[in-house]
């Protein structure tokens, strides 16, 4: 039977991040993808020139129309952006009595553009996050949920225990920016931390050299949902969404003047990236 997840994110122009990244993953995994818009960024790989948000009464009008029509089996939660359309998101998963959530607690762009309101922080972590089957945040995100610096890989394995107290039934830390700091520069695995309250485990991959990590973080965390649509248990959605993300990198493409975007679809291209 077809299988269909929904992103609930903002929308990235440039292609590459955001809901475009998230339906272009669920397109390449074989899963029919829905969104519920959250705001519409200007953006491209040099960055972010504009944020508008959409209305809260507009993302909960989109959130009623795909549930009440649409048997939906997993959801992957982007960019967030305010209170009021955390608090409306959060009655909506609640309603609909949403299944197989992946909540990716986007904050600021690669680039460096906030896309989180900072005092909607700590409506994130009361209200949204206890709803959650797996929340992924990258170092930078674990640093501010639990204000205190997550740096090394010690710091990571401390900090996921810490986050799944906040009430999420798994964490999945990502240490894509993770740094060796005797060598001062980035590791040379790709290594992300995983705790569900019993479990510790690690995913890693060799990272590739490259500077095309646009919209890395999305993609990863929409492979997970849609692995767990078609019905895998978590820790093999997350070792197959880390070889989706690592291929999507390995080809990653050179489009832009800043970091380019993952590749979902190499198989189908001849276009190879770099
Ligand atoms: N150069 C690389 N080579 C291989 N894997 C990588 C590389 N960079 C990041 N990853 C992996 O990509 C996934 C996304 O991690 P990352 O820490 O980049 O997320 P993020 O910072 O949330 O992404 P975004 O840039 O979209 O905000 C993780 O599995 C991470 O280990
Ligand atoms: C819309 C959007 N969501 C998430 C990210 C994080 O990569 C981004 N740059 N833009």
């Amino acid at each position: 039977m077809l299988k269909k997840a929904l992103t609930i994110a903002g929308s990235d122009s440039g292609g590459g991040a955001g809901i475009q990244a998230d339906l272009k993953t669920f397109s390449a995994l074989g899963v029919y993808g829905l969104s519920v818009i959250t705001s519409i960024t200007a953006q491209n790989t040099t960055g972010v020139i504009a944020v508008e948000d959409i209305s809260p009464t507009m993302v909960a009008k989109q959130i009623d129309a795909v549930f009440s029509d649409i048997q939906i089996d997993a959801v992957k939660i982007g960019m967030v952006s305010n209170r009021e359309i955390i608090k409306v998101i959060v009655e909506g998963l609640r309603k609909w009595d949403v299944k197989n959530i992946v909540l990716d607690p986007v904050m600021m762009s690669e680039s460096g553009s906030r896309l989180l309101d900072v005092e909607a922080r700590s409506t994130l972590i009361k209200e949204l996050i206890p709803l959650a089957d797996i929340i992924t945040p990258n170092l930078f995100e674990a640093s501010i949920l639990l204000e205190r610096d997550v740096i090394t890989l010690k710091d990571m394995e401390n900090a996921v225990k810490e986050l799944t107290k906040m009430g999420c039934s798994s964490v999945l830390l990502k240490g894509g920016h993770l740094t060796d700091r005797t060598l001062a520069k980035l590791t040379t695995k790709a290594i992300d931390v995983y705790y569900d309250g019993q479990s510790l485990l690690r995913y890693q991959a060799d990272r590739v050299k490259t500077r095309n990590i646009h919209g890395t973080g999305c993609t990863y965390s929409s492979a997970i949902a849609a692995y767990l649509a078609f019905g895998f248990k978590m820790d093999r959605s997350i070792a197959r969404a880390k070889d989706y993300i690592t291929g999507a990198i390995q080809n990653s493409l050179n489009i832009g003047d800043g970091p380019g975007p993952t590749n979902h679809f190499y198989n189908l291209w001849k276009e190879k990236g770099e």
